[in-house]
């Protein structure tokens, strides 16, 4: 057995990771300094010199990806399949155990996960079926408190009871919602963990016990963002054995927001006993001046349990920092710079793009199709498949096209307008019999009065709800008539009710359909093909389009798009951080809490060690969102890093930033952009970042002025005739 290929390539504090006797150790280190590395070099070594057998190790992972890539690294460094070993994610693990002993478990032999859609269906019906207002109590509620509840362990039982209606209607719901899933046979993601938590700990003591001694050994990746019932799940089955590995940054914690607990890294030495402490200051991902920058930004943390990260590596290129016009601008950008990688030989695959909101990703979708360049997004749908986005559309099509059978079967009851299956089932059958549409049947199911008045109210509302729609936007612009179809059918409402994230994230991906649609509009122009074809079917054709335009396949060099929060672990040569701006990020929703914004903090130091060889940080100085121009300052995040490690990129120009005063040179920028450049009365009031028109350029946005009164000199960016300097008191602009 050769065991030099397994410590060979490590420095002296991951040698002595990886070959501790078999005891509890957490690796506490910074991003980049080979944490993963060591979990799965560790791996082989046990097998290889301690004997244990693949049989008897459990490694967890954050991602299913992740654990496919461990897999793999652990067979090559062995040499044989490490078959027999788990691999997986907390969920995946807990689900393999389920299905082994689902009798034990009070399972049905078949029982089916639900995921969050069908879980949320479920609610819906309770709540109808418990007669609960949806204005007053939302699904979506109800689904996040029984989600919440989960994470924390507690059943509907044990929860305390107390006299407010809330508290009673949530715990009255999760109460309904266990028997409902107890007679269905279904478990959600959150009961994976909780029912096989209770397995072991409550029914089972044999069974536990016998886990107990197959793992010999257990691994955990991104140990930060544990929440308590998986690290109660993991001290179950370490029970008092000495057999934790357990490896994370707590500066990387940035799951805050669904229940992970960073205290659990500073409660493990005294839940683990004898547990080492170990830790890896050295980083071998990235450029010196990336590792600065992110140090740099992560020191404006309090309550740091502290790690320094140095490099050997070479200072490298800058970050570069591009100020934006706006987000198309933006995007053109990033495009341009990934093809001059590609061009001098790197590959698509090398370079990431990064954001905050998935609803960011449009632009830059559309902008990668335009120039043909194929690309990936990562855990998320991409933007023309989200659910909320596909729901939208079909509210459009029936709008443009009413015998459109498939949208009409989507929306009829979405969100819920108690149009309930028996309805929609005779609808069905009348089209069926009578070889018609679906809005056909309903009108005729309506006038022949073939349902109870209930369910024939509901389905009349629902069928002038899309005339009115229609005749209320005839001869309107395309974005105004994708705007009143959201709003109108509830849409957005449905989906700002909900709680947290999600929710939040789907009305603003709603809000990027209508901007989509005005970019649309600005652009299409009928070819003679398409005389007879009015803006709206061009633009959800194109829409289908973009959609069925497959995702490209796995084989294919492909640019990586994907959130700040689903980049955790990996790494690039190149990687583009976009819309660095107040209010995207740090998002607006954690400017309150102070503990939110160091998440928000986290999650920028975790973008910037993504970056393997070249940063770029880009910003859009207007940026529309939530369906107007927002004119964003840059993210307090770009001043935390020290001017000297950022160069400026602006109009193909690249200068160093002045170091004058101390200033950033874009800070300055910033403070003027909210300042009305000084002119006389006569001449119109023009602000940076302004759109405008001119007679014979056209129109463009404001990027600079120089001196005040008539005199005063303006640059504007024209969409077509490109970048000029004008004298305002002679350029007869317009502000638009
Ligand atoms: N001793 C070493 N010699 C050479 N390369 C190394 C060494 N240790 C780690 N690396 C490389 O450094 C990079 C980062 O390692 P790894 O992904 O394990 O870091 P990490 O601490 O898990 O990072 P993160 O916190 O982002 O998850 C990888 O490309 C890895 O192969
Ligand atoms: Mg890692």
């Amino acid at each position: 057995m050769d065991v030099t290929a397994i410590i060979d390539g490590l420095n002296d504090a991951q040698r002595s990771a990886v070959t501790a006797p078999v005891q509890n150790l957490l690796v506490l280190a910074g991003a980049g300094s080979g944490k993963t590395r060591v979990l799965v070099h560790r791996i082989a070594w046990l097998v290889q010199t301690e004997n244990i057998s693949p049989y008897s190790i459990m490694s967890v992972t954050f991602t299913n990806k992740a654990a496919r890539e461990m897999r793999g690294r652990i067979e090559e460094l062995l040499g044989v399949n490490p078959g027999g070993m788990w691999v997986g994610t907390f969920h995946g693990l807990a689900h393999r155990i389920l299905r082994a002993h689902w009798r034990e478990a009070q399972l049905n032999e078949n029982f089916q996960i639900m995921d969050s859609d069908d879980q949320l269906r479920l609610i819906k019906r309770l709540c109808k079926e418990m007669q609960l207002d949806d204005t007053r109590w939302p699904a979506r509620q109800f689904q996040w408190y029984i989600n919440g509840q989960k994470d924390e362990g507690l059943r509907s039982r044990h929860i305390e009871r107390t006299n407010d209606v809330f508290d009673k209607t949530m715990i009255r719901m999760y109460e309904a919602y266990e028997d409902a899933c107890d007679r269905g046979g279904m478990i959600d993601f959150g009961e994976l963990l909780l029912r096989c938590l209770e397995l072991l700990r409550d029914h089972n003591p044999k069974l536990l016990a016998h886990y107990q001694e197959r793992f010999r050994y257990i691994l955990v990746d991104e140990f930060q963002d544990t929440n308590a019932i998986q690290y109660a799940w993991l001290r179950l089955l370490t029970g008092h054995e000495r057999k934790l590995m357990a490896v994370g940054d707590d500066d990387q914690s940035i799951y805050g927001w669904r229940g992970a607990r960073i205290e659990n890294i500073q409660n493990l030495p005294e839940h683990f006993p004898g547990a080492d402490t170990i830790r890896l200051e050295q980083n071998y991902r990235s450029t010196n001046t990336i590792l600065q920058a992110a140090n740099a930004v992560i020191a404006n943390n309090r309550g740091r349990l502290g790690k320094q990260l140095w490099t050997e590596g070479a200072d490298g290129e800058k970050i570069s920092l591009y100020a934006a016009f706006n987000e198309q601008d933006e995007s053109r950008f990033i495009v341009g710079q990934i093809q001059k990688w590609v061009d001098e030989g790197g590959l698509r695959s090398e370079s990431a793009i990064l954001y905050r909101s998935n609803a960011q990703s449009r632009v830059l979708e559309e902008a990668l199709i335009r120039s043909g360049v194929p690309y990936r997004i990562y855990g998320g749908h991409r933007f023309y498949d989200r659910l909320e986005i596909k729901n939208a559309l079909a509210y459009l099509r029936l709008v443009s096209n009413r015998e459109d059978d498939t949208a009409m079967e989507r929306v009829i009851n979405v969100p819920t307008r108690g149009i309930g299956t028996r309805t929609i089932d005779v609808v069905r059958e009348h089209a069926r019999a009578e070889n018609v549409s679906m809005w056909r049947a309903a009108n005729e199911v309506v006038e022949y009065k073939k349902l109870p008045a209930r369910a024939l109210n509901a389905l009349q509302s629902f069928l002038n709800l899309i005339n009115q729609i229609d005749t209320e936007t005839t001869g309107t612009a395309l974005n105004e008539i994708t705007d009143h179809a959201i709003q109108l059918s509830g849409l957005i409402e449905h989906h700002a009710k909900e709680k947290g994230e999600k929710g939040q994230s789907r009305v603003e991906n709603l809000e990027e359909l209508v901007n989509a649609a005005k970019q649309f509009s600005g652009q299409w122009e009928a070819t003679p093909e398409e005389a007879n074809v009015s803006e709206l079917s061009a633009f959800l054709d194109q829409a289908a389009l973009d959609a069925g335009d497959a995702q490209a396949d796995t084989n294919q060099d492909s640019v990586q798009l994907m959130t700040l929060h689903s980049a955790k672990g990996l790494e690039f040569p190149l990687v583009f951080l976009a819309g660095v701006e107040e209010g995207l990020f740090p998002h607006s929703m954690s400017a309150e809490e102070p503990g939110r914004m160091e998440e928000e903090r986290r999650l920028c130091y975790v973008g910037i060690t993504r970056a393997m060889k070249k940063l770029f940080i880009t910003y859009a100085e207007s940026r529309r969102m939530h369906g107007q121009d927002n004119f964003n300052r840059p993210s307090r995040f770009i001043q935390e890093i020290p001017a000297e490690f950022i160069e400026e990129v602006r109009l193909n120009a690249t200068v160093s930033r002045p170091m004058s005063q101390g200033r950033p040179s874009y800070g300055q920028r910033d403070n003027s952009m909210f300042n009305n450049v000084q002119v006389d009365d006569s001449a119109p009031k023009i602000y940076l970042g302004q759109r405008v028109k001119h007679p014979i350029f056209g129109e463009g946005i404001v990027l600079n002025c120089e001196g005040d009164g008539p005199k005063a000199r303006v640059q504007v960016n024209f969409d077509d005739e490109g970048s000029k300097w004008l004298v305002l008191g002679f350029a007869k602009l317009e502000a638009l």
